[in-house]
């Protein structure tokens, strides 16, 4: 039986040289590997009580969307700057190479509303730190924050110190 390790690839040096590029399109290329990582994801939220999915731009809404449809919930979109139409709330952050700014429309959460945040991988946890102030900011609490991948060695679980965070695969390195 396979598992969701067997389908992740491993390219060195990509974007730039010293950084592990862990690919998830050879997981979703094939269907076993699109199901297996799916489901074991949604287990991760097996008794958590919530209201709204949020996935940040993109790997998380390819991950995030499945997940809300299959529990019934609805989807939240945290954007790269620039592509949201209406008043959003914004929000940059460092990553492991380069910079970015998030947003998410300021009516997507409303007050008192329970998040779980999604994305594929944490590497260094800029991304979900700001993606959780930006829920927070709007009145909602971030109940979980669930990933694909970790690469424990980048230490983003001591950026989301406080929060409640989960991951199907650890790579003990980056
Ligand atoms: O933990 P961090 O250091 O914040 O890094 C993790 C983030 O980086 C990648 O996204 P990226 O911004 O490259 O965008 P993409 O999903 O569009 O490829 C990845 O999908 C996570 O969102
Ligand atoms: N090492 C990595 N592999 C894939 N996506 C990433 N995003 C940030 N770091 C990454």
């Amino acid at each position: 039986m396979k598992k969701v390790e067997d389908y992740i690839t491993t390219i060195p040096d990509f974007p730039e040289p010293g950084i592990m590029f862990r690919d998830i399109t050879s997981v979703i290329q094939d269907a076993d590997g699109l199901k297996l990582a799916i489901d074991e994801m949604v287990k991760l939220l097996d008794g958590v009580d919530f209201d709204v999915i949020a996935g940040a731009e993109s790997r998380g809404f390819i991950f995030g969307m499945p997940i809300a449809y299959l529990l019934h919930k609805p989807f939240v979109l945290v954007r790269k700057a620039g592509k949201l139409p209406r008043e959003t709330v914004s929000k940059s952050y460092d990553l492991e190479y380069g910079q970015a700014t998030i947003e998410i429309h300021k009516d997507a959460v409303k007050p008192g509303q329970k998040v779980v945040l999604v994305d594929d991988l944490i590497a260094t946890g800029g991304t979900m730190k700001a993606a959780a102030e930006l829920i927070e900011e709007l009145g909602g609490k971030v109940e979980k924050i669930i990933f694909l991948m970790e690469l424990a060695g980048l230490k983003g679980r001591d950026v989301l110190k406080g929060y409640d965070v989960a991951s199907v695969v650890s790579y003990e390195g980056k």
